[in-house]
C-alpha cells in the first residue's frame, strides 16, 4: 500500500507505522536560515547519518533545468532521481484507467490533483524501499503547500534546491525541448543569448543537440507549446511558488540562479554544495 497515500485517509493505526517507517529516515539537521548559500560539507560524500542517504528535493519553474541537475546529482549521490512529471507520463502512456483523465490535465497545463500525484509517489518510494533504496532527490514534487505538508509530515527533507532562470528564458527552454524517442536522450535546440540590460548580466547558454544517430529520432512532449507552457508557469507562480516560501522559512532553501549552460551552471552548483572536489564529479557529468 501506498505510504505516503495513506496519509491522505484518515488517520488511523496506520499513521503509527507510516512514522515509523519515515523516522528512520529523518535524522541530520537542516541548514539553518543563516547557511543558506554556504552548505556545510556532507559528512561522507552525500550520506547523511544513520546509513540513510540524501533527500533533496529540486524546486524551479518549468523549463528552468531540474531534470538535468537532479539527474546529475543522483548519480554522484547514488540516489534515484524521481520525478513526478515522468511518473505522470508513464501513468499516461499506460492505458490505464487514469490515464485519459491525466492527459486531459496534463495538456491543459494544470496539476493533478494531490491525491493522486501522492498515490503515484508513494508507489515509487516503495517500490524503491523494497529495492533498499534510502535517499532520493525529487524534482517536481512538491507543487503545492499540501504536497509540501505532506511530505514534511512523514520524512525530514535535507535540502531543496531552487533553480532560478530569468523568465525570458524559460519558455524559449520549453520550447526547445526534445527527447529521443528511442534511446529517451533529453536534448534542447534552443540557443539562449540575451543581452545585458538594467544591471541583469547578459547570459548564453547554447543549444543541446542531440548525435547524429539521434537526429531523426526526436520528439517534443505534447504539453511543451507555447500557450500551455505559458499556462504551467502561471500556475507555478499561482500553486508552486508558495513552496520555496514553505522551505525558506524552514531554513531548508537553497537558491541557485543559473549563471549559463550547463557546464558551468554544473560547476557552480557543486561548488555550492561542497561537492566540487569528488573525483566523481567528472563521470556524473558524462
Ligand atoms: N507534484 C505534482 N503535482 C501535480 N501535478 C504534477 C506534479 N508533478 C507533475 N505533475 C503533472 O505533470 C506535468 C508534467 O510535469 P513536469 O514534467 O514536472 O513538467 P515541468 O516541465 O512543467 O516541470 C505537470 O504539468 C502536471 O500536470
Amino acid at each position: 500500500m501506498a505510504v505516503l497515500g495513506r496519509l491522505l485517509r484518515p488517520r488511523t493505526t496506520t499513521f503509527y507505522t507510516i512514522r515509523t517507517f519515515c523516522s528512520s529516515y529523518s535524522t541530520s539537521s537542516p541548514p539553518s536560515s543563516s547557511e543558506i548559500g554556504v552548505i556545510e560539507p556532507l559528512p561522507a560524500f552525500g550520506k547523511i547519518t544513520d546509513g540513510r542517504n540524501v533527500q533533496w528535493v529540486f524546486l524551479g519553474c518549468p523549463g528552468v533545468g531540474k531534470g538535468t541537475y537532479a539527474s546529475r546529482l543522483s548519480k554522484l549521490l547514488c540516489v534515484p532521481h524521481i520525478a513526478t512529471g515522468d511518473l505522470v507520463r508513464d501513468e499516461l502512456s499506460s492505458e490505464g484507467p487514469l490515464s485519459s483523465q491525466l492527459a486531459e490535465i496534463v495538456n491543459q497545463g494544470k496539476l493533478v490533483s494531490d491525491e493522486i500525484i501522492i498515490n503515484l509517489l508513494s508507489q515509487r518510494l516503495e517500490a524503491g524501499e523494497a529495492k533498499g533504496e534510502s535517499g532520493f532527490i525529487l524534482d517536481g514534487f512538491p507543487r503545492t503547500i499540501r504536497q509540501a505538508e505532506i511530505l514534511e509530515g512523514v520524512t525530514n527533507i535535507d535540502l531543496v534546491i531552487n533553480l532560478k532562470l530569468r523568465e525570458e528564458a524559460l519558455l524559449a527552454k520549453c520550447l526547445g525541448r526534445r527527447t529521443c524517442s528511442q534511446c529517451g536522450g533529453n536534448y534542447n535546440v534552443a540557443c539562449i543569448d540575451i543581452k545585458a540590460d538594467d544591471g541583469n548580466p547578459a547570459m548564453y547558454m547554447p543549444p543541446l543537440l542531440p548525435p547524429a544517430n539521434c537526429a531523426s529520432k526526436l520528439i517534443t512532449r505534447s504539453d511543451d507549446t507555447e500557450e500551455v507552457v505559458k499556462e504551467r508557469l502561471r500556475v507555478y507562480n499561482e500553486k508552486s511558488r508558495p513552496v520555496e516560501e514553505f522551505y525558506r522559512r524552514r531554513g531548508k532553501l537553497l537558491e541557485f540562479d543559473l549563471p549559463g549552460g550547463i557546464p558551468e551552471s554544473w560547476t557552480k552548483l557543486l561548488q555550492l554544495l561542497n561537492l566540487d572536489d569528488h573525483e566523481d564529479t567528472r563521470s556524473a557529468a558524462a
